[in-house]
This record gives structure tokens, sequence and C-alpha cells, in this order.
């Protein structure tokens, strides 16, 4: 598996574009398949889990054609396979969202259960009790969940227990085609649902309420798509603002949304940072070290957890002592005891971690555990005293698109260890 060396030492500098944001495009792409038509999709970064939803997709009977390196065309209008099969799913857990789009367009689905992983268990029922609402008839077999419904789907009121951001994009994807009206309540309200809502309606369907609480979805008969464009991605914007942050930089993010990291941008201001924003660009000036911020994850609009580790590793060598506390997955702290072997004074109890701020760190051999623990353990990299080498990169490989380049680009020490 592939490795990162970083050599510490060089404040970020200069501009970098925002590649389209992973999150969007994978609820977006699956609802290729509730279409008739062919649809071109722009700002599509072309990243690992981007190219397994490509194959999913292709797997599914769609046709698919990247027309250029961000630009993808999907037609699904002669889909006829309805099984996601454990080999693509295991590596993808967001392959789940190909079960309300399937089940709502061919009244079949078989998509196999993604099980636990390294941040949480993540379970899906609130997908599958949502869909029973909506009349589906499902039931787990040998690891697959099975759902099935004669006709439409039916138009229901759904509360969901929890707020589910992936379960929320199902649901309403598959309100989209069913017969009335679906109301879904304590909905996710992520920017990534307004996209996806957005390029639903773009298809002809009948959405309000995106981004707030309260979903209705009056279904209609067939949707029709074209073309839709990607939302820049927040979770890379903020990573790159951090690193700036965190190496005592200065750089530009181009291409993005500051209206997406409202959070974001109050803790970095909080911690000291000198923040411009423009209307798609974002510019971050940090000229000592920063203070630490306490940060608590919740759904949007609150502060993300995938923002989280990166945050932690700017609280590591940050003056004082900051409290972060995890509510959203109940194990995304597996990137504490590496930052520890670097050096960090962090305690854990429970879902907290009480993270009091060091001078430096030391370079460590490190291991990835997951996307975003990938990330802070490049940024604790890019400050450490002595080279890091970061291994199992393949995570944040599956959601950054070539951030070794983009650092570079930045005045970053970084270089890609190939594996044999
Ligand atoms: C592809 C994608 O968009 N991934 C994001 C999505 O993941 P994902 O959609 O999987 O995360 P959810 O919002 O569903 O999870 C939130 C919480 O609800 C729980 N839960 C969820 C569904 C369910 O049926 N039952 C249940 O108990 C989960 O275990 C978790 O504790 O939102 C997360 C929370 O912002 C982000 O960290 C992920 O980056
Ligand atoms: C946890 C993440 O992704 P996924 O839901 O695909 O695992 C993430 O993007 O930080």
């Amino acid at each position: 598996m592939d490795a990162f060396k970083v050599i510490g030492g060089n404040p970020l500098r200069g501009d970098v574009v925002i590649s389209g944001a992973k999150n969007a495009a994978l609820p977006i792409l699956m609802s290729a398949l509730l279409s008739k038509t062919p649809i071109v999709f722009s700002n599509v970064p072309k990243l690992n889990d981007i190219l397994t939803t490509v194959k999913l997709l292709g797997q599914l009977g769609a046709k698919t054609q990247w027309l250029s390196d961000n630009q993808l065309m999907i037609d699904a209008s002669s889909i006829d396979i309805c099984r996601a099969p454990y080999d693509l799913v295991k590596t993808m857990r967001a392959s789940i969202l190909v079960l309300g789009p399937l089940l709502a367009r061919m009244g079949h689905a078989e998509v196999s259960l993604p099980g636990g992983c390294a941040i949480g268990a993540r379970p899906v029922n609130l997908h599958i009790e949502g869909l029973k609402l909506m009349g589906a008839d499902i039931t787990v077999e040998d690891g697959y969940i099975i759902a099935k419904k004669e006709g439409r789907l039916s138009g229901a009121t759904i509360l969901m227990d929890m707020v589910s951001v992936t379960g929320t994009e199902n649901l309403m994807m598959a309100a989209a085609l069913a017969d009335g009206i679906t109301i879904i309540e304590n909905a996710a309200r992520e920017p990534e649902i307004v996209d996806l809502a957005e390029c639903l309606i773009s298809m002809g369907a009948k959405i309000t309420g995106a981004g707030t609480n309260t979903l209705t979805i009056e279904g209609v008969s067939e949707l029709n798509g074209k073309e839709y464009s990607v939302m820049p991605d927040r979770i890379e914007t903020g990573t790159f603002l951090v690193a700036a942050a965190v190496t005592q930089g200065h750089i530009k993010c181009l291409n993005t949304d500051p209206t997406a990291l409202e959070a974001v941008l109050a803790k970095l201001k909080e911690a000291g940072a000198l923040i411009t924003t423009g209307e798609d660009w974002i510019e971050i000036e940090m000229t000592g070290p920063a203070k630490a911020v306490n940060i608590r994850t919740a759904p949007h609009p609150a502060f993300p957890t995938d923002m989280q580790a990166q945050f932690m590793t700017m609280n590591v060598l940050a003056e004082g002592t900051a409290t972060v506390i995890e509510t959203i997955f109940e194990n995304r702290f597996m990137h504490v005891p590496e930052l520890q072997r670097m050096g960090a004074d962090i305690a854990l109890e429970g879902n907290t971690a009480i993270v009091k701020g060091v001078e430096t760190l030391n370079g460590a051999q490190v291991m990835a555990t997951d996307l975003r623990a990938s990330a802070s353990l490049v940024i604790a990299g890019l400050v450490a005293k002595s080279p890091t080498q970061v291994d199992r990169i393949y995570h944040i490989d599956r959601g950054y698109l070539c951030i070794e380049g983009k650092l570079q680009g930045l005045g970053a020490n970084i270089t890609r260890i190939k594996a044999d």
C-alpha cells in the first residue's frame, strides 16, 4: 500500500483549487439511477470513491463515460441489474445509496450490508425503516438487504430517530419517484443534502425544505436529467485551511463556498486566524501559534465530525488546553494514539479528548486508519521536527483528489512512496 513521506517545516503559501465535494458527488451520481435520460455531471472529483461508484453503476447496467477529468456522463436509461455486490460495498459504505434509487426505479434492490468500519458501527436501520414506511417489503438474507415493492413506492411521513445524512439522501431519492407526498422529519440539513435536492429538482423532482429539518417531496412518475454541477468540497477546503493555520502559512482556497463552512471558519477565527472570504474563495493567514479551541461535533449547521481530526492536530500544537467532544461516531479518535506517538499530549475520556498544546511534534511512522484521521496525520507531519511516514494512505485516496500534488503546490515537502 502507498505511503506518504512528509518533511515538516514549510509554511503553506499560495493558491489551491478545491475539487467537487465527494460527499455530494456520491449521492448525486447514484441519483442518475432515477433518470430515464443520460446526465452529464461536472465538477466531479475523480477520486477513488468516485471510481468505485462508476464501477458500481456499470455493474447495474448504466453506461458511464468520462468526458473530461471532472465531467462524467451517466446513462441509466436501460439499467437491468438490481444487485450491489459485497466486493464493492465493502470498499465504500456510500454504496448503500443505490438502495433508494434502485427500489424506486426498478421495484427491486439487493444491496450488501456495509458492515462496521473504523469510525463506528454505522447501522443502516433508518434507511430500511423509512423505505418500509413507503411500502417496501425488506428482508436481510445472507448479508444482503433485499427490498421489493410491486408498483411505485407510496408517499409516507417519516420521522427519523437520529439525524442521518445518507439516510436522508436515500429516502429523498426514493420519495422523488413515489406515488404521493413524503415528509421526512428530523432530516439532515448538510449542504450536500441541499445539493442533492437541487440535482433532483433539475431532473423534475418536486422537493421543498432542503436545508431545513423537514423535507417535503411530492413524487413524480418519471425523472429526466440533463446536466448538473457538484458543489465544492467543504471538508477538503477545511482541511487545507487547517493545514495553513498549523504551519502558520497564508493560502487562498479557490472554487469553494464559504457559506458551507460557517462553523469551521468561526473556530479558525477563534484560534487566531485572519480569514477573508469572497463569493467563491477563502483566504487564511496565521502569524503565530493557534490558540486552543474547544470543539463539539454535531449535525449541520454545528461543527462537522469530518473536521474533528484536523482540528485535533491544530489543538495539539496550540497555546492552551482544548476539549474535543465527538458526538456523531463512537470510534472517531483513532488518530489520537498516532498523534501521541508524535509527542501530542491528549487524554481520552469516552467521547471527549482533552488536548494540552505542546510546542513541537516529532516525526514518526504512523498509520492512517480512516479518511480524516489520515489528513490529520499529514498535517501533523507538515510541522513535525523530523520526517513522518504516513502508512496505509488508501483511505486518503478515497476522499482527497491528489492531496500531495495540491500540498506540493503550496510549498509542502510531501512525496508518495509507491507500494511495490
Ligand atoms: C458519504 C457521506 O456523506 N458520508 C458522511 C455521512 O455519513 P453517514 O451518512 O454514513 O452518517 P450518518 O449521518 O448516517 O450517521 C450519523 C449517526 O447516525 C447513526 N445512524 C445512521 C444511520 C442509521 O440508519 N442508523 C444510525 O444509527 C450512525 O451510526 C452515526 O452515529 O455523514 C457523516 C456525518 O456527518 C459524515 O461523517 C460522513 O462523511
Ligand atoms: C467518513 C467519511 O466518509 P464515508 O462516509 O464515505 O466513510 C468522510 O468523508 O469523512
